[in-house]
């Protein structure tokens, strides 16, 4: 039987797309959505890449978050205007469609088949408007996408978001490491060394929930997808992975994973130019903005610490008051973004003190680029998101890294370790990363010691090696070009 792929290459014709449309599934938040967006409209400018024609690509987002950047759709079932003037957005319904995450086994089930329907529908109503899917781009780890690539047929590429390191980290642990990983997961200095990568890491470098002793239930649920996502690219012929990242920033996690997969380094994807704008999920008032870029611009260059840890992290009281003292003991000036969902409990104490005082500012959310690439920026404190971490280094700014889940320690070790663009601060026994420990870490990298200049010297040679690998006809862009050319020899 012809899959759908097959059918719809096979039944192109009058006002039928006939190039290639590439499907982006993601999830709905902020550090998702912004690569994957900048990634479709880096798709959609590759006109003709193969002589077949416009590429065109659509973004499919969870229902919540749909909302949150058009807040004018009604139906979002039979929403065709979703546009942003180059790309097309298409909403999936995940079952719950507030933002909220399954909270058992059964309703993750539930979840993964409704997602599984919806983005069903959503390949068949692109079908139906002459612009049939021909590969499925899954953000990281969405195992409905699996399932709906699996299902109609459709070839499916990976989009890896994090750095190769960890695709490296996570393909080893399902190819032969876990034992060991899990054997040692409670020894921090114990060091593991994977397969040509140059040199080893510790148990404390490696994804947290690779080496998790807390038996967290998001982890165990992490990994499981994670398994299904690493069998499924050795077991079925799909061996594509694009991921965001540059050869000078990883060459050998690159070359060590290209013996196993067919990875293409896409990166640096961040958008923030005026080609790509940014979306922010997050409320971003213009009042806001002109206020601390105002505030920014009275401030010396290279002088202000700004502190932010994405768009997940939340803090405890205690981490708070620590923060707090530490940029007390900093006596610099400093730009603290604490979002209004970034509070685990009533942190407002410590802020209002802070406000007070003067020295510094607060903000619920800022254009970090933007913020980053302004002239009195001299570090950024930050939890070592990969966005995070390839914004500081495209725009130049020292780091001290505060890492804390996920990928967010095998970053901080390639921002140490690897590229020797900044200082990782420790958290003490309880967790907490503490004033003290914040106080030291900025003055290594802001005072005038030799490892400053080092630091300095090192960002600002990162800073343009990420600008040759984004410049227009450069890797990043060649390599989508390989990518697509690729993604067209599998189409039927
Ligand atoms: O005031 C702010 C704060 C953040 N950002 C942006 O928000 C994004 C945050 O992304 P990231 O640094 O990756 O952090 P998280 O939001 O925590 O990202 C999650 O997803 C990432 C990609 O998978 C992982 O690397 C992280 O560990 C994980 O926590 C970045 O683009 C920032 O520029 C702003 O624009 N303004």
């Amino acid at each position: 039987m012809a899959t759908d792929a097959q059918h719809q290459r096979h039944s192109r014709n009058g006002g039928v797309h006939t190039g290639h449309h590439f499907l982006i599934v993601a999830y709905g938040i902020q550090s998702h959505l912004n690569p994957c967006r900048v990634l479709a409209h880096r798709l959609a400018r590759l006109h003709g890449v193969d002589g077949s024609g416009a590429v065109l690509a659509t973004v499919s987002l969870p229902v919540s978050a749909h909302r949150r950047m058009f807040p004018s759709s009604g139906d979002v079932d039979n929403d065709d205007k979703a546009t942003d003037g180059v790309v097309s957005y298409a909403p999936y319904s995940d079952g719950l469609d507030d933002g909220s995450m399954a909270r058992d086994g059964e309703a993750r089930a539930r979840s993964r088949q409704a997602t599984f329907e919806s983005l069903s529908a959503v390949v068949a109503t692109l079908a139906a408007r002459g612009r049939p899917v021909t590969c499925v781009v899954c953000s990281m780890v969405l195992p409905a996408a699996l399932d709906v690539a699996r299902e109609h047929g459709i070839p499916l590429a990976v989009y890896w978001i994090q750095p190769a390191t960890v695709l490296a980290a996570y393909y080893h642990y399902f190819h032969g490491h876990g034992d060991l990983l899990a054997s040692h997961a409670a020894d921090p200095a114990y060091e593991v060394s994977l397969p040509g990568l140059h040199r080893p890491l510790r148990i404390r470098d490696f994804p947290s929930f690779l080496v998790d002793t807390t038996g967290s239930e998001l982890a165990k649920v992490f990994n499981e997808a994670a398994r299904e996502l690493f069998e499924h690219l050795g077991d079925h012929g799909c061996t594509k992975v694009l991921v965001n990242t540059f050869d000078e920033l990883e060459p050998a996690a690159l070359a060590a994973m290209k013996e196993h997969l067919d990875v293409f380094a896409v990166g640096p994807v961040i958008g923030s130019s005026s080609a790509e704008p940014r979306i922010h999920l997050f409320n971003h008032a213009g009042a806001d903005e002109k206020r601390y870029m105002e505030w920014l611009g009275a401030q010396a260059a290279r002088s202000v610490l700004y502190v932010s840890f994405g768009s997940i992290w939340t803090y405890s009281k205690k981490q708070m008051e620590e923060i707090a003292n530490g940029l007390r003991r900093c006596g610099r000036p400093y730009l603290l973004v604490v979002r209004n969902d970034g509070r685990q409990e009533d942190v407002s104490r410590s802020l209002d003190d802070l406000v007070l005082e003067g020295q510094g500012m607060v903000v619920e959310w800022c254009d970090q680029p933007k913020v980053l690439s302004h002239a009195s920026v001299g570090c950024f404190v930050t939890h070592c998101g990969w966005n995070s971490t390839l914004e500081a280094m495209a725009l130049g700014v020292p780091v001290v890294a505060a890492p804390s889940l996920f990928d967010q320690p095998t970053n901080a070790f390639l921002i140490e370790e690897e590229w020797a663009a900044g200082v990782r601060g420790e958290r003490n026994s309880e967790g907490v990363f503490t004033g003290e420990e914040l106080a030291r870490c900025v003055e290594l990298l802001m005072g005038h010691g030799p490892r400053a200049i080092e630091i300095r010297e090192r960002v600002d040679a990162l800073k343009g090696m990420t600008r040759e690998a984004a410049a227009s006809g450069g890797p990043a862009e060649r390599s989508l070009r390989s990518f697509v050319m690729a993604a067209g020899s599998i189409v039927g």
